[in-house]
């Protein structure tokens, strides 16, 4: 059994437990006037009866000059009318309370819920998470479970409400005779049945189309986002990716489409089949009229109770599969609210054994026949690496495109585990010290760093969150990634909103992006020590790159600094040079070391240099 297997009672549980922490007073309120409007239906049918009744005899006695006075006569049927008037207004106004309770409802529910699930992703430990299909199919379910969740409420109050006009009822019905309940029950026992299995099929499409679905909102977000716009417009590619996301579309409705016809039609021949439960007490009841044995007021009473017994049955069953289908659909919250990094195939070790074996004597990093493999494909991406990097010491990582060196980066920060080897920073393996610790004694810049929607002062002060109101540090660090004299003409400083996906925001060049990606990670260096550089300064231009190493120089100098890069004018200012090819270390030395060696490194150089001259 897979872990993440959830059976669908703990997840009704669950999901009960979820809608009662989310909104506790709306539900309450609910269930009370639900309980109390559910009292209305029957209650009617019985004035209707007493009415009926009443003024039968009534007329028996010839037709009323006043009828009006004729109602005040007579105190039972003045009560009765009356009572038909009031329960009619209040159901009413009952509903119109009820549905605005559900509106509040549903947005906290969604509030909460979604807030849960957002929490779950955003802190999940590890990055595989977004490149794991199966991991990832969880996700995009748990997110159309969130809005299952909002309507579970509803159902079970449905569901509720159907029981609740159900037993009086069967109760009543029960006085006319004691098989006219057991044969209405009886007539729909195949309509649920076939409800519940059609209901099923539709979940289990929905399943396992999930990665169908996915790809989809790939080509919607190509079609639809604004980092894809004018490559879309430039190379026409609009109605390729267009035509595209139809045919998937196309492939997901089809399959959706027949499990929809074959059900209906199998549904509707069964509810017609039950529909012929309610003949047989109907012409009992009035075959009992005709003898004498029930009055006309007793008519109307039993056949409007006998059709409102068969609605709420239905309706009973209806939303019975309703919250079958709902509860299928929130399973995905909780297994994804469950998930555990651990999980992840490539990651097993015995953490305590971990834990006890440090290595005191064993100072800076040692990287010790390190292999990797991406999930879901066993090609060797880092192939039995082995490294020491000294205390201090800088290091530039070098090596053709999809030589390895990025993945190496994202090893040394713990966004992933090695798939075999070992890697110790001062003597204790990674995988043994907690993420938060690691994460707040390194400094990285990735090459695919973040561009928050958010001002100029977030931007940078997330680097180091204690100093986010710190005008002096984040000043400084923008000073240092050379942002200075861009900062000066923002009209509003550090307030300015970056982005111009907002309102009053301003866009910004791919350097000066880069730049103040830089200023984030220049706030946290006094906490670090290790900083990890993958290709900083790509998009910079000659002057503010030399400019930038410098300052990675300095601050390098009292700790370990790996900076991947393929500018090798900018590498040998690095202590020492690891080349990479094919996911294997194949030099290690200094620039005039590896020189001297003539081999992948001088050639790579010598190539660099001569396409300057
Ligand atoms: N998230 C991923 N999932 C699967 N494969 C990946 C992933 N990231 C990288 N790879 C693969 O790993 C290999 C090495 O990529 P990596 O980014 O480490 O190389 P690199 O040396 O940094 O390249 P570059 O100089 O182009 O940045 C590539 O073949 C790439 O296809």
């Amino acid at each position: 059994m897979s872990p993440l297997y959830l059976s669908l009672f703990q997840a009704f549980k669950r999901s009960v437990l979820m809608l009662f922490q989310a909104a506790p007073k709306e539900l309450r309120n609910i269930t009370l006037l639900t309980l109390a409007s559910s009292a209305f239906p029957p209650l009617v049918l019985l004035f209707n009866k007493i009415i009926i009744n009443e003024i039968s005899n009534l007329l028996a006695r010839g037709a009323a000059a006043n009828p009006i006075a004729l109602i005040f006569q007579k105190p039972l049927l003045l009560w009765t009318i009356g009572g038909v008037v009031l329960l009619n207004l209040f159901s009413d106004s009952i509903n119109t309370i009820v549905s605005f309770i559900f509106t509040s409802l549903r947005d906290r529910v969604q509030g909460f819920v979604q807030g849960r699930v957002f929490h779950k992703v955003a802190n999940y430990e590890n990055i595989a998470l977004f490149e794991n299909p199966e991991l990832l199919n969880i996700v995009q379910l748990a997110e159309k479970g969130v809005q299952k969740l909002e309507q579970l409420s509803f159902i079970m109050i449905t569901t509720l409400n159907g029981i609740f006009i159900l037993i009086p009822s069967i109760l009543l019905s029960w006085s006319i005779t004691w098989w006219i309940p057991l044969i209405l029950l009886a007539s729909l026992i195949p309509a649920i049945y076939v409800e519940l299995k059609y209901r099923k099929q539709c979940w289990e499409v929905e399943n396992t189309q999930a990665s169908i679905n996915r790809e989809m909102n790939l080509y919607k977000d190509v079609l639809m986002g604004d980092s894809y716009a004018k490559e879309l417009r430039l190379f026409h590619l609009q109605n390729l990716l267009l035509e595209r996301w139809q045919s998937l579309f196309k492939r997901m409705f089809i399959k959706m489409e027949q499990v929809r016809q074959k059900g209906t039609a199998i549904v509707f021949f069964w509810s017609t089949f039950s529909g012929a439960g309610v003949a047989l007490p109907f012409v009992y009841i009035v075959i009992e009229v005709l003898r004498g044995v029930y009055t006309l007021g007793d008519l109307a009473l039993y056949t409007g109770l006998i059709l409102q017994l068969r609605q709420s049955l239905y309706l009973l069953i209806s939303s019975g599969s309703d919250l079958y289908n709902t509860v299928l659909s929130t399973t995905p919250i909780f297994q994804l609210l469950d998930l555990q990094p651990q999980f992840i195939k490539n990651n097993k070790f015995n953490l305590n054994t971990l834990k006890k074996t440090v290595n005191k004597n064993l100072m800076g990093i040692h990287i010790k026949n390190v292999s990797f493999s991406y999930l879901g494909n066993n090609k060797q991406i880092i192939d039995n690496i082995n490294l020491t990097i000294q205390p201090n010491e800088m290091i530039a990582l070098v090596g053709e495109n999809g030589a390895g060196k990025t993945t190496l980066a994202k090893l040394l920060c713990c966004l992933y585990y090695p798939t075999s080897g070992e890697i110790l920073w001062n003597g204790r393996d990674l995988r043994s010290l907690d993420l938060n610790e690691i994460y707040s004694r390194i400094t990285v810049v990735m090459q695919d760093y973040a561009r928050f929607p958010t001002t100029l002062r977030e931007n940078v002060g997330f680097g180091y969150l204690p100093s986010l109101h710190d005008d002096t540090a984040i000043r400084d660090a923008i000073n240092q990634a050379g942002m200075a004299k861009e900062v000066e003409y923002l009209a509003q400083g550090l307030e300015t909103l970056l982005g111009k996906q907002l309102e009053t925001g301003v866009d910004l060049s791919g350097g000066q992006w880069q730049r103040i990606a830089i200023a984030r990670a220049l706030m946290r260096i006094s906490s670090s020590e290790l900083l990890i550089f993958d290709e900083p300064t790509a998009a910079l231009d000659p002057k503010t790159e030399h400019e930038i190493y410098n300052i990675f120089r300095n601050i390098a100098s009292n700790r370990i600094a790996i900076v991947v890069s393929h500018r090798l004018a900018l590498a040998r200012l690095a202590d020492r040079i690891v080349v990479m090819e094919k996911g294997r270390i194949i030099e290690v030395g200094t620039h005039d070391e590896l020189m001297g060696l003539g081999g992948q490194y001088s050639l790579m150089f010598n190539r660099q240099a001569s396409s300057y001259q």
